[in-house]
Parts: structure tokens; C-alpha cells; sequence
């Protein structure tokens, strides 16, 4: 090195004096000790400074690439750096023409062609902010320099700052040489303003200090401002490692920023002592007494009435709920359809309007059941898929029909109708073979299941007799057919009823038939016969129960509302809810019945229900609602009387109750009871198999927490049938 370094400063040219030892030996120890690119690279460096010094006819010897820079072509042309080569005595004739390259080529270090040394990635753009700076700094505008402006000898630059520019704002730093950790005089504000950061003692850096680096600006974020750069030393690229002089430690890490932002956004204070476990217990219950409070809706206020007094002095019609239930196809729709026209619920236009459409489709004479079947998949496929509310009210009551679907596929939709039911309207196709086919497929399974879901009551209109001629046989035929089935149910011949008609010619409907063949039936029309139902027994007085049928936005102001009829207790405004299984509670916010706003809602009623301090994934089709004072417990086990429709052994199966449905498995039968009793049959012997048809207790685990409880009626289902229906325990 020692040699080189020698060597190095003999070939440097007299101007070049000032060199120091330690600048000459980065680009030995760079170019592996070759004196010639070593002496080419200190030469393309310092020339700026030799041109100013105007120093000239200096002779280096070696090879120097890249020397293409028209700056240095006065004392370094590519003439003279070659001239003592015998291989530019080239003949003319056969000389190569050079033609400059379109863009400088790149190189290693000292052999770019402007003679700066080929930059790193971070160099480039340092050396772009640079450049930058220098115009900016031309303008009188206020930049920092990039460390790469270091790269000069140039002492006849002013280190005091240019006449008009603002002072560095930047606090100072120290050259590697200096101690890192000794600390500025003053410290800098970063938003000191102009006149202050004129009269600032940093205003003019101290010839030891080198201006922060780009990397630094970058971390400390200071708007830069001009530098005036010491201007005595020069240091090569990777030098240029300036140390902060503020204590990097001072001011908070990025985690406590993080730290004190959260705790900021939760609205508490800064860290404090270590907590005991007790104040974290603590800490976590008063976080989840917060998180109960799920938005800051105000809450609706609480007139504090006395809803059963309200109820007594309101005198409402009786209101009923009826399931519609049938075979497919049986006409269950069309007859509803049918009763809803004839009652004025829906205008002549809709109908025609329908009667076009459906004639558009070729199924003209689906044009009622559409009234009913309003989902336009429901339209296409012709079948009704969810359960369609309707409603319409006659002298005495006010009624809401649950038009279940005859499909198989639909039966846990038609369960969750039954839920919801007083009565049951069964429909049957009287046409010839549909009615036998209808026996054998639904209308059985159907009427056991409503029966399971606690329906006492069953209106059978014997539909279709249009299509058998008004034939009184066929009436009589399938009606004790019927009804031998249905007490073998479990249904009480007095409250059977059975009406013939057609649904698709309005036939004892809403009116008497003009059939001359109909004239032996004088019975009750349909309307008459639903308006005999004796008024529904109302569970007012005990705890608050409702299953939600539905869940949706209802804009801003009521950005959850929930529906459903409220099975058991009443509610009213402001009232305070649990919601299961989630243990939710929320608050009424308002209350809706028939569109109308009302303040109070009791058991049988259908209601929608506003809600505030809940989040939506709390509140799911099937939950239940309660009051926090008595409320429904989620169970995850349950014991069972049912009725079994098909074999049942230890297996897994589907719980059904209205419109919740659990995962569960029977792992125990706890007996056979006889049906007329409900005694245990044979004693204690083990039992391993139901037969369908036999009634049984069976112990169901779930596969998790739901809220039901007795006398609740549930269904079981498996592999898509419906297995057994009964009584909650
Ligand atoms: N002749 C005659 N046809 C009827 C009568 N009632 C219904 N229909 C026809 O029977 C077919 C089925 O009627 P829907 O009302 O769709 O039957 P549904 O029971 O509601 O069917 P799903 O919803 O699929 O269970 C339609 O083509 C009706 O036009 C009736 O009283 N007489």
C-alpha cells in the first residue's frame, strides 16, 4: 500500500499536491493496488478543482478508462493520455471513426463516463436530490445537498451561507471522527421558523461537520434546507457515514407510537404502572361492559306503559296465523291467490298483469298463485320456495297466511311455517289419482309435522273438484280418508274441517259456487269456515319470547331491524333484549306492526323490530329473543318426546325449531312410551331402535349452544327426511 501509495502520488500531476495519503489509498485498495486506474479516478475526481486552479499540461501515464468527459478534455484529452501508445500511431487510413454512444455507459468505479463513480441505486437518486438542490439552491430556494456534493476540493466555495438563504434546519452532525454521542449545543426545532432558524448558532456548520446524508433526511424527515458544505475534505461515497448528533433514542420508538395511538383510539391514557392481576381482570370487565355498548344510537325512550292494559283498552281484532300446507302441486297457491283477490287484497291490475306475464311463460293459470309465489325464482321453477306471508283481515280477524312449500326440499322452510301457526289449512287435489299420490307423498308427512309443531286445528279444502265434476263421491271419499288419518295424528275430530272447492274457479272460496253439479254442498265457504277459529289463546303474561323470522338493513336510521311474532310476553319501546345464542343485548329502538309505528306489541302479533346497541353478526334467522330479565338459556343438550316417522337409533341428526336448525347427535334412547299413557314401555330394558310410528324419549347433544327450551316443539331430520317430531323436555 505503502508503495502504491508512492506510486500513486508521482503519476498524480503537481496540482494534485493537496491529495492526502488516505485519498489515494480508497481507489488503490479498491482497483486491487493498479496504480494506473487508482491515478485515473483521483485525476477524473480532483479535476473540477485542477481546472480551477488552471493547472494545465499535466501528464499521467496509464490507462485511463472512461475519460470521455469534456470537463477533462483540456488537461486529460484522449490525445494526450494515449499519445506515448504505439497503438494509436495508426495509419490514417485505417483509423476507426469513434462515434460516441447515444447513452453513457456504465462501468465500475471510476469508469463511468462522466468519471464519477458508478452509484448505487441510493447514490443515483442522492445524486439526483442533488442536483436538485443545486438548481434549487441556484434559485434561492432552500434544499439540503446530497452527501454526494461532499465530492469536491473546491475551496473557493463560501461555507457561509449564500446571501438570502435560509439557515440549515437540519441539526448538525459530526464526522465519524467526532463523538457520536456528544450532543448538540441547542437543539434544533424542526418547525423553528425562518427568523429563528437565521439567529440559530447552527446557522453556519463548523468546518468539521459534514451535512446529514440522504438516507438520514429521509429518516428524520426534516424539511431540507440549503447546505453549505465544509468544503476543506472530500469523501468518497461509502465514507460518508455523518452521525446524528441528536440522541436517536430520545423520542419515542415506533411501538410506543403505535402503543400510544391505540391506547389514544380506545380512549385511555398512556401506559401507567404495571398492572396487578386484579386491575387486568378488572380492565378486561369494564372492556366488556364497553363492548356491550355496540354504537351510540340514542336509545329509544320507554313510555313505560302497561302493555296489557294497552293491549285490554286497544281492543284488537283476534289475530291468526295459518300454515298452508299440501302435496305439491295440490293448488295450495292458487287457492290462496285466489282468496286474496276475491277479498280485495290484490287489485284487478295485478292480476292481469300476472295473467299476461304467465301467459308470456305458457303457464297461464299459474296467474293467482303468483300472487303468493312473488320470488322470481319461485316464478320460474312455479313453486314456492320460501315461506310467503300474506295477509288479509275479515270481520273478526286479522290473518296472516304462511304459504309453506309442497316440496320435499322445502320442508325445514315449511317446518319453520308451522312454528309460526294456529291453524293449518290443508290442501288437497281431488283430481283423479293425485289425490292418492298426494297421500303417499306430503300430505301425510305434513300434517304429522304440523301436528308436532303444536297446530290443533286443520281446515282441509278438498281442492280441484272442478276437475271431478263436483263430485259429492269423491268429496266424501277423501274426506274420511283424511280424516281417519288426522285423528290417528293426533288431531281431535272436532277441530276438523273439510270444504270443497276451486281454488283456480273461486268455488266456495270467498264466495258460494255457481256450479249447478255443487249445489249438495251447504256448508261454510272458506272465508266463513277461518272466520268460525275459535280466538287464539295468547301467552301475554309470560316471559318475552320470539323467534326472529327475519333479519335486514333498514337504512340510517334503523340500521338493524329484525321480524318475527312474538310467541310468548310483550315488548315495548326502550325495552332492553338478549339475543340467543349469541347473549347479545340491544335495545328497541322502534316498533312496527303492518307498516304502522306502534309502542307496544304483545304474544301473537307480527312484529318488526328496530334495533340499537347491536352489531348484525349477533343477529341471525332463528335466534331467539328475550328479556335480559328472563332469559332463554343456549343448551347444548337436550332430552325429547317424539313421534318417530322413520327407524331412530343412536345417529346424527338435524334439530329443528322454527327457523333454527343445530347439528346434533341422538345418543340415547331413554325409552318406548305408550301413546295412550306416556308410560315407559317394557320396563328397563335397554332399547336400541324406535320404529317409526312408535312415540320415544331420546337424549340429543348438539353441536352447540342453542337456545331452546320446554315445552318447545322440534323436529328431527337426516339425510333430508324428516325422522321424528316432538316435544322438548
Ligand atoms: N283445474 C284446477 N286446477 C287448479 C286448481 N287449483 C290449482 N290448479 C292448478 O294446479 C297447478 C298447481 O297449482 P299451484 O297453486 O301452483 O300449486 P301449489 O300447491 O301451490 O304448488 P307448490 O307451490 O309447488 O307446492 C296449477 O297449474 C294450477 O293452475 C283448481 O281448483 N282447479
Amino acid at each position: 500500500m505503502r508503495l502504491g501509495t508512492i506510486a500513486v502520488r508521482e503519476a498524480l500531476p503537481p496540482t494534485a499536491a493537496y491529495v492526502t495519503d488516505k485519498e489515494i489509498q480508497e481507489p488503490l485498495w479498491h482497483y486491487y493496488y493498479d496504480v494506473e486506474k487508482s491515478v485515473a479516478y483521483l485525476v477524473s475526481k480532483h479535476t473540477p478543482k485542477l481546472k480551477m486552479a488552471k493547472k494545465e499540461n499535466v501528464k499521467v501515464k496509464g490507462n485511463v478508462q472512461g475519460s470521455r468527459n469534456d470537463e477533462c478534455s483540456n488537461p486529460f484529452s484522449v490525445k494526450d493520455f494515449f499519445g506515448d501508445m504505439p497503438w494509436l500511431n495508426i495509419p490514417l487510413g485505417r483509423q476507426a471513426t469513434f462515434i460516441a454512444p447515444l447513452y453513457p455507459r456504465g462501468g465500475l468505479l471510476g469508469g463511468s463516463p462522466d468519471g464519477v463513480p458508478k452509484m448505487s441505486k441510493l447514490q443515483v437518486l442522492a445524486a439526483a436530490r442533488k442536483k436538485k438542490a443545486q438548481e434549487q439552491k441556484s434559485s434561492g430556494s432552500t434544499l439540503v445537498e446530497a452527501p454526494m456534493a461532499n465530492l469536491t476540493l473546491d475551496s473557493s466555495k463560501s461555507r457561509e451561507p449564500k446571501a438570502g438563504s435560509s439557515s440549515r434546519g437540519f441539526p448538525q452532525r459530526k464526522r465519524k471522527d467526532s463523538n457520536p454521542h456528544e450532543k448538540a449545543p441547542t437543539p434544533v426545532k424542526r418547525e423553528s421558523s425562518k427568523a429563528e432558524s437565521q439567529d440559530s448558532p447552527m446557522e453556519t456548520p463548523p468546518p468539521d461537520q459534514a451535512e446529514p446524508s440522504a438516507f438520514a433526511n429521509t429518516m428524520f424527515s426534516t424539511p431540507p434546507k440549503p447546505a453549505q458544505q465544509p468544503d476543506s475534505f472530500f469523501t468518497l461515497p461509502y465514507n460518508a457515514t455523518p452521525i446524528a448528533n441528536t440522541d436517536p433514542f430520545a423520542g419515542p420508538s415506533p411501538d410506543d407510537v403505535v402503543m400510544a395511538a391505540q391506547s389514544k383510539a380506545s380512549g385511555k391514557g398512556g401506559k401507567g404502572p404495571p398492572k396487578t392481576n386484579g386491575e387486568k381482570r378488572a380492565e378486561q370487565i369494564a372492556n366488556g361492559v364497553e363492548a356491550l355498548k355496540m354504537d351510540d344510537t340514542p336509545r329509544a325512550r320507554s313510555k313505560n306503559l302497561d302493555v296489557l292494559a294497552e293491549f285490554e283498552k286497544a281492543e284488537t281484532k283476534n289475530a291468526a296465523n295459518f300454515v298452508v300446507i299440501g302435496h305439491v302441486d295440490a293448488g295450495k297457491s292458487t287457492l290462496m291467490g285466489r282468496l286474496l283477490y276475491d277479498l280485495k287484497v290484490v287489485d284487478q291490475r295485478t292480476i292481469d298483469r300476472y295473467k299476461r306475464e304467465a301467459e308470456k311463460m305458457g303457464k297461464s293459470s299459474f296467474a293467482l298463485a303468483w300472487v303468493l309465489d312473488q320470488g322470481s325464482e319461485e316464478r320460474a321453477r312455479g313453486v314456492t320456495i320460501d315461506i310467503a306471508t300474506n295477509k288479509f283481515e275479515t270481520a273478526k280477524t286479522a290473518f296472516t297466511i304462511l304459504d309453506a312449500p309442497g316440496h320435499r326440499d322445502f320442508i325445514p322452510n315449511m317446518i319453520a311455517g308451522a312454528s309460526q301457526a294456529d291453524f293449518a289449512v290443508l290442501v288437497i287435489d281431488a283430481s283423479t289419482g293425485s289425490f292418492e299420490s298426494g297421500l303417499k307423498g306430503q300430505t301425510k308427512e305434513h300434517a304429522l309435522l304440523v301436528r308436532s309443531m303444536g297446530v290443533q286445528r286443520i281446515i282441509t279444502a278438498i281442492n280441484k273438484l272442478d276437475t271431478v265434476s263436483w263430485s259429492q263421491e269423491r268429496f266424501d271419499e277423501i274426506r274420511t280418508q283424511i280424516s281417519s288419518f288426522l285423528t290417528t295424528a293426533g288431531f281431535l275430530a272436532k277441530n276438523l274441517a273439510f270444504i270443497p272447492c276451486s281454488g283456480l274457479h273461486g268455488d266456495f272460496i270467498a264466495r258460494r259456487s255457481t256450479e249447478e253439479a255443487a249445489k249438495w254442498y251447504t256448508g261454510p265457504t272458506l272465508v266463513e269456515e277461518l272466520d268460525n277459529s275459535e280466538p287464539v289463546h295468547r301467552a301475554l303474561t309470560k316471559p318475552l319470547r320470539l323467534t326472529i323470522s327475519d333479519v335486514f338493513r333498514g337504512g340510517i336510521q334503523n340500521p338493524l331491524s329484525i321480524s318475527g311474532r312474538i310467541e310468548a310476553g310483550s315488548l315495548q319501546n326502550g325495552d332492553a333484549l338478549l339475543i340467543q345464542p349469541a347473549s347479545q343485548k340491544c335495545f328497541i329502538k322502534a316498533l312496527e306492526i303492518d307498516n304502522a309505528a306502534v309502542d307496544w306489541a304483545v304474544a301473537g302479533q307480527n312484529v318488526v323490530i328496530h334495533l340499537s346497541g347491536i352489531e348484525e353478526q349477533y343477529v341471525k334467522v332463528g335466534d331467539v329473543v328475550s328479556s335480559p330479565a328472563s332469559p332463554i338459556r343456549n343448551v347444548k343438550e337436550l332430552v325429547c318426546k317424539v313421534l318417530a316417522f322413520e327407524v331412530l337409533v343412536p345417529m346424527s341428526v338435524e334439530v329443528i325449531r322454527g327457523r333454527l336448525s343445530v347439528a346434533g347427535r341422538i345418543v340415547g334412547i331413554l325409552g318406548v312410551l305408550d301413546k295412550g299413557t306416556g308410560e315407559v314401555v317394557g320396563g328397563k330394558k335397554k332399547v336400541r331402535v324406535v320404529k317409526p310410528g312408535q312415540l320415544a324419549r331420546v337424549k340429543v347433544e348438539l353441536e352447540r349452544g342453542v337456545p331452546l327450551e320446554a315445552p318447545g316443539r322440534v323436529v328431527l331430520r337426516s339425510g333430508g327426511e324428516t325422522v321424528a317430531a316432538g316435544l322438548l323436555e
